[in-house]
């Protein structure tokens, strides 16, 4: 690790003011009169430290402090304590100097002008920034390509579908050059096809030009697509930070074996189990007779070996086996169902 990281953050803190208000018009009244409020902490003590050129995803729950963290990274957020350095700025102070090395796209927010043709709305952006000429025509040039928005640039944004609008906003994000891209939901309500380009996208600039990506989604998709660190908030408490590949290797372990049987044998169970001793805990029927499962830590058997043992000795009609994802290891954790205490980073 370099000693001066891109991002550092040093147990930043949100809280917010919320008032507390009896309900109905007495309730109201009151608090005008005699005004209370109780402190909500949306981000709490956060550390982090986030170098060129990583894909971080930043993941937690609805209302976990994920929107809050980036605005306080971007500059729109001052933090109630704690200290933010974005390549060494304090963003919310500095925050035109820090404007100018990020890039943003909030998937429910635009950047562009809605009734200008999306080219004017580039150029405008262009100006803001004060991209030299010669240097926007040629970075234009590139993310048109890139983005295949030969078509669009003429369009207002009013005119265009949410994929078409979401690939100029990255263009938008991109134009001046930024370091470093904070992506909010960027493939929210994006068909498959529209998601694989965006994504496509996202990773040629991060690979290829070494822009670092941080990136807030549920689309697990994205993250596993996109992100090699993970780094997971709850109740504004950062409680995972980590490469993405050591969460799946952590708790991405176990597998499921379904198997349909031919007929009804009767001893279907006791079979599995005489073929697989090691796993014969692990072995389970269905409700339906003639439906078996077999679920197990991959670190106790290879599987090609338990199915290679469950063929031979029964009747199998069909089998499937389901290999753990990162939706559902996040589903559990989300759930509190795994343990997070000991990261293996
Ligand atoms: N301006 C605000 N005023 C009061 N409370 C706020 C404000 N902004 C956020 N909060 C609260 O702070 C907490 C964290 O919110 P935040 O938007 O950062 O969560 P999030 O992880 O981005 O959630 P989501 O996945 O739903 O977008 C929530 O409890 C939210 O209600």
């Amino acid at each position: 690790m370099g000693p001066v990281a891109l991002i550092e953050a040093h147990q930043l803190t949100r809280s917010f003011r919320i008032p507390v208000k009896a309900p109905g018009f007495i309730g109201a009244v009151r608090h005008l009169l005699r005004p209370h409020y109780t402190e909500r902490t949306a981000v709490d003590r956060v550390d982090l430290r986030v170098e060129a050129g990583e894909s971080i995803a930043y993941v937690g729950p609805n209302g976990a402090g994920k929107s809050t963290t980036l605005k306080m990274l971007t500059g729109i957020l001052a933090p109630t304590s704690g200290q933010v350095r974005v390549r060494g700025l304090d963003p919310h102070r500095e925050r035109v100097a820090n404007a100018r090395s990020i890039g943003v796209v909030f998937g429910q927010r635009s950047h562009l002008w809605w009734d200008l043709p999306i080219q004017e709305s580039l150029r405008l952006l262009g100006d803001i920034y004060e991209v030299p000429r010669e240097r926007f025509t040629r970075s234009l040039d590139e993310l048109v390509a890139l983005l295949e928005l030969g078509d669009l640039l003429a369009r207002p944004a009013r005119q265009l579908s949410l994929g078409q609008r979401m690939r100029c906003e990255l263009a938008a994000a991109l134009l001046h050059g930024p370091e470093l891209l904070y992506l909010d939901e960027p493939t929210l309500g994006l068909d498959v096809a529209v998601k694989e380009r965006v994504r496509g996208f996202i990773r040629h600039i991060n690979r290829e030009r070494g822009v670092t990506v941080m990136l807030t989604s549920h689309d697990l998709g994205d993250i596993e697509d996109l992100c090699e660190r993970m780094v997971m908030i709850d109740g504004g408490r950062i409680i995972f930070d980590g490469p993405l590949r050591a969460v799946k290797e952590r708790f991405g372990r176990t597998c499921a074996i379904h198997l349909a049987l031919r007929g009804q044998p009767l001893d279907a169970l006791a079979v599995a189990r005489q073929a697989l001793p090691e796993l014969a805990a692990s072995c389970s029927t269905q409700p339906e007779q003639h439906q078996l499962v077999v679920q197990f830590d991959m670190a106790q058997a290879p599987v090609g070996s338990v199915v290679g043992r469950l063929l031979a000795a029964l009747p199998v009609q069909n089998l499937s086996v389901q290999e753990p994802s990162i939706d559902s290891i996040l589903r559990e954790l989300y759930e509190n169902r795994l343990q997070l205490q000991d990261p293996p980073r």
